[in-house]
């Protein structure tokens, strides 16, 4: 219940002096700007031209402005009046036109603390007669509040309207589609007839718009057929207001009476064709998206005017139902052809402690007033989502919203193509409306948690939050008793029926102001711990001097403080959180309206989260192992000194780390890909030359056993001349070694014992060794290897031997294998011709014994050394 004010009064402005902070009259600011009369001749309109024979019936009535378009009471459709050609398009609208979707009370440019509203700023013409209190009821709404309201004819009616007393509607047996069948019977909470929209205003709304001033969403809607008078419910006209202005004079009649201070803010959009449009927007703007899912849904881009009394509401629906789409239809002269939703946030919080102005809170909040006293914009803490009512000083705000909804209504096919097409997406909205109101029924009933199909239509989704019941609802479904619509007025009926049985249970919201609390209970908490500290310093002296009782005294006293600073600490972190638990809670329900793609995408995020999680816990368990140490009770100070460095180091690395990754991080990744990508091909070309090279050494292994083989046969050579060298000394022909010759008185003898001639002789050996050398030395060895024996390379083997000038080329600054081997073979092989030069020599020497020894003893040894023949001598034969 509303908390009335210590000082009522029925003229406050006379009786309270102004708070100078306060604003005065802000609709001024609103008044202040150019907003031409929608109705006067030379101002163009945004909304459906009205037929040459509505025209003449909108007039300026003193007091209420006409809501342009307002239908005119009891003017039925003949159906011969020309129709609207078209619906109205506003993109084409010129720009003289922005300034009427222009408005300074846009809630971006409004500081909200300038536009606050309170008992002190609420005159008489804002308000519906005052409200008394206690004639409300705030009796917990845990159903829908369906009413019916009749719509007055003098056709021929088919149902049995009940007398002012009963809530229930008969339809007369004659018009029963079975007459085996009882005709149906519908009971509501309210049913009405006649056009006193006040009496509507009372039964349907009042308590609702009331709950919205509590904290509670809430949410009065208009649905029935086409024509049945939902526009005259909601808008009304300047003889009948309906329940759209109603609302807002109670609204303000509600803040006249509470203690608190309000940051009212307005929207105003359709649905036209499941396309949301703003109407408070210029015409050019982009349409409205309703964005989050489930039952946390909002729209963005979207207008929002604070309204600060009733003038400026009158305006801001002026300019909406301007832009609103009505045509002429065969039913109606002036039919919606959208769903309008109108829409308060109303925020409040209380107006703090002590009677004191605004001007006084506002002043002792840290000196952040200008001396003008607005608020220094941008001290205050910003909210999430844009400027809103901020909490201060402990006092928490509350916000709730009142949307009010006048529905399309549904219609039968008609001549005009247009029409027909509004009329299939009007229909198709209404009717996923009402299968949405059934599954949530048929779920309340009977404790089901069956999908409900929110998301079939742009209407439902809006509403989600509001029909999965955080809202208090009333409908008001309209209905035409005439015989000729007795089908639709059933339908509407049965709607209504079922929407009665939809649960509910909308709760307030609150935002507390957390720091506020914190800061208090921290002052406590220091100054129990100083009482406390005291307490010890003094306490070895007084307990000398107190008695036993009174140390017991003591003692508790010291128990209950440092209990006292306990429970202080925990409140600090339970108050901590508190902010969390108000925001919307992450959904335990499985939205089943999403598609698989979303519920992947959805997914895939709460595993990143879960993953980014994990690093942060790890990263502060590392900084919690990583912590200086310092003893428990060590002083508070120290504790605050280490915690300040810890902070200052934290921050100078973030700034070096940010500026390494700003100056360094990126060109130094630059470097790394040249390089890397210069060095590759580098690096690729030593890996084939060192693949080539060992090739080659492969190559010359086998080379190298080749020439093994040509030294051993050498070897075998050489062995053989040496054989043949024994052979010869064995004759006694080798220089000193000749046997001495014996001479007698008689005659001389030589001991004679030839060898036994080596085939071929010395000559033809030494021939051979000759030519082994000059084949040996010739450097062309591998040209028979080439032939002989391919090795495992082909094309090294057969076409380039390691020595071939290619290769040589390649090698030419670096030792040879081969070329050393072949240094030690020609080495070997140049003693052996020294040794064969010395055999030589030695036979040389043996010749020219044997010529003089012939010459000293005769020709019987002529012939032995075969000096004419090459073969053996005659005496071996
Ligand atoms: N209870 C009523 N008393 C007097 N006149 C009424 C009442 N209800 C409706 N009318 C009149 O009937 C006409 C049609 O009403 P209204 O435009 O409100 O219907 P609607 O349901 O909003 O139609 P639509 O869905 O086509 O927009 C209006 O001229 C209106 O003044």
């Amino acid at each position: 219940m509303p908390q009335i004010p210590s000082t009522p009064s029925s003229k406050p402005k006379a009786a309270a002096s102004r708070i100078p902070f306060t604003p005065r009259r802000p609709a001024s600011v609103l008044s202040d700007v150019s907003t031409p009369s929608l109705l006067s001749s030379n101002t163009k309109r945004y909304k459906a031209a009205i037929s040459t024979e509505s025209k003449p019936r909108t007039k300026q009535i003193a007091g209420l402005t006409i809501v342009p378009g307002s239908p005119t009471k009891n003017k039925k459709s003949d159906g011969s009046r020309p129709k609207t050609p078209t619906t109205p398009r506003r993109n084409g609208a010129d720009d003289s036109l922005l300034s009427v979707n222009t408005s300074e009370m846009d809630v971006s440019r409004v500081d909200p603390e300038e536009a606050l509203v309170d008992f002190e700023t609420v005159e008489a013409g804002d308000m519906s007669a005052d409200i008394d209190p206690s004639t409300l009821s705030d009796s917990a709404q845990d159903k829908v509040l369906v009413s019916v309201r009749v719509k007055p004819t003098s056709n021929h009616v088919a149902w049995d309207l009940p007398s002012s007393s009963s809530q229930t509607i008969k339809l007369n047996p004659q018009y029963a589609k079975s007459s085996s069948t009882a005709p149906p019977e519908f009971h509501f909470d309210e049913l009405i007839t006649g056009s006193e929209n006040k009496a509507v205003y009372n039964k349907v709304a009042r308590n609702h718009v009331i709950s919205a001033m509590e904290g509670y969403n809430a949410l009065v809607f208009a649905y029935g057929q086409t024509a049945s008078g939902k526009t005259f419910t909601l808008t009304g006209d300047d003889d009948q207001p309906g329940i759209i202005p109603r609302a807002m004079k109670d609204v303000f009649a509600y803040i006249k009476h509470t203690t608190r201070e309000y940051l009212l803010r307005c929207s105003y959009i359709e649905i036209y064709n499941e396309t949301i449009v703003d109407l408070l927007a210029p015409p050019s703007s982009q349409p409205v998206q309703i964005q989050g899912s489930g039952s946390n849904v909002w729209l963005s881009p979207l207008r929002e005017e604070v309204v600060t009394n009733f003038s400026s509401v009158k305006k801001v629906l002026e300019r909406g139902d301007a832009n609103r789409r009505t045509a002429t239809t065969d039913w109606n002269e002036r039919s919606s052809r959208s769903h309008s939703v109108f829409r308060v946030v109303i925020e409040s919080r209380e107006r703090g402690s002590g009677g004191s102005s605004r001007k006084d809170e506002e002043s002792s909040t840290n000196g952040r007033m200008t001396p003008t006293g607005r608020m220094t914009p941008g001290l205050r803490p910003q909210t999430p989502g844009g400027t809103r009512l901020q909490t201060r000083d402990g006092r928490s705000v509350q916000t709730s919203t009142l949307s009010l909804i006048d529905l399309a209504g549904s219609e039968k096919a008609t001549s005009d193509k247009e029409r027909t097409r509004e009329g299939k997406y009007i229909n198709t909205s209404l009717l996923t409306l009402g299968s949405v109101i059934s599954t949530l029924a048929e779920n309340s009933a009977k404790g089901k948690s069956d999908h409900v199909p929110f998301r079939n239509s742009k209407l439902t989704r809006m509403l989600q939050p509001s029909l999965s019941g955080n809202a208090r609802i009333s409908v008001i479904c309209t209905i035409n008793p005439d015989v000729s619509a007795t089908v639709e007025s059933t339908s509407t009926l049965q709607f209504a029926q079922r929407i009665k049985k939809v649960q509910l249970n909308a709760t307030k919201k609150e935002i507390v102001d957390t720091e506020a609390l914190i800061e208090r209970y921290r002052n406590e908490i220091e100054d129990l711990k100083r009482r406390l500290e005291d307490k010890e310093k003094d306490a070895p002296a007084r307990s000398r001097r107190l008695s036993a009782r009174e140390q017991l005294d003591e003692s508790k006293a010291m128990k209950d403080l440092n209990s006292r600073i306990q429970q202080l600490t925990k409140l600090i972190l339970t108050s901590q959180t508190v902010e969390d638990a108000s925001r919307p809670g992450s959904p335990v329900k499985i939205d089943f309206d999403m598609s698989p793609y979303e519920l992947q995408q959805e997914l895939l995020s709460a595993r990143r989260e879960i993953e980014s999680q994990a690093v942060q816990i790890l990263s502060l368990e590392n900084s919690l192992r990583d912590r200086p140490l310092l003893p428990p009770d060590a002083p508070e100070g120290e504790k605050d000194k280490l915690i300040m460095e810890q902070g200052k180091a934290i921050r100078e690395l973030e700034i070096v780390v940010k500026g390494y990754e700003d100056n360094l991080g990126e060109p130094l990744r630059a470097v790394r890909e040249d390089v890397e990508n210069e060095w590759q091909v580098k690096l690729d070309e030593e890996i084939k030359k060192r693949q080539e090279k060992e090739a080659w050494a492969d190559e010359l292994v086998k080379q190298l056993e080749r020439e093994k083989k040509m030294r051993l046969k050498l070897e075998n050579e050489r062995q053989a001349l040496a054989a043949f060298v024994s052979k010869f000394d064995a004759l006694g022909l080798g220089g000193l070694g000749l046997p001495p010759i014996s001479v007698s008185s008689t005659t001389t003898t030589i001991p004679f014992n030839p060898p036994k001639p080596t085939p071929g002789g010395a000559n033809a050996i030494f021939a051979e060794r000759q030519k082994n050398r000059l084949l040996v030395g010739s450097l062309e060895p591998f040209k028979i290897a080439e032939t002989n024996e391919p090795g495992p390379n082909s094309d090294l083997s057969v076409t380039e031997s390691p020595l071939r000038p290619s290769t040589k080329a390649k090698m030419e600054n670096q030792p040879s294998l081969l070329e050393e081997e072949w240094e030690g073979v020609s080495m070997q092989v140049e003693d052996f011709e020294n040794e064969a030069m010395a055999m030589m020599n030695t036979a040389a020497q043996v010749k020219e014994k044997r010529n003089s020894f012939f010459k000293a003893f005769g020709a019987e040894v002529k012939d032995v050394f075969g000096m004419g023949k090459e073969n053996v001598p005659a005496a071996a034969s």
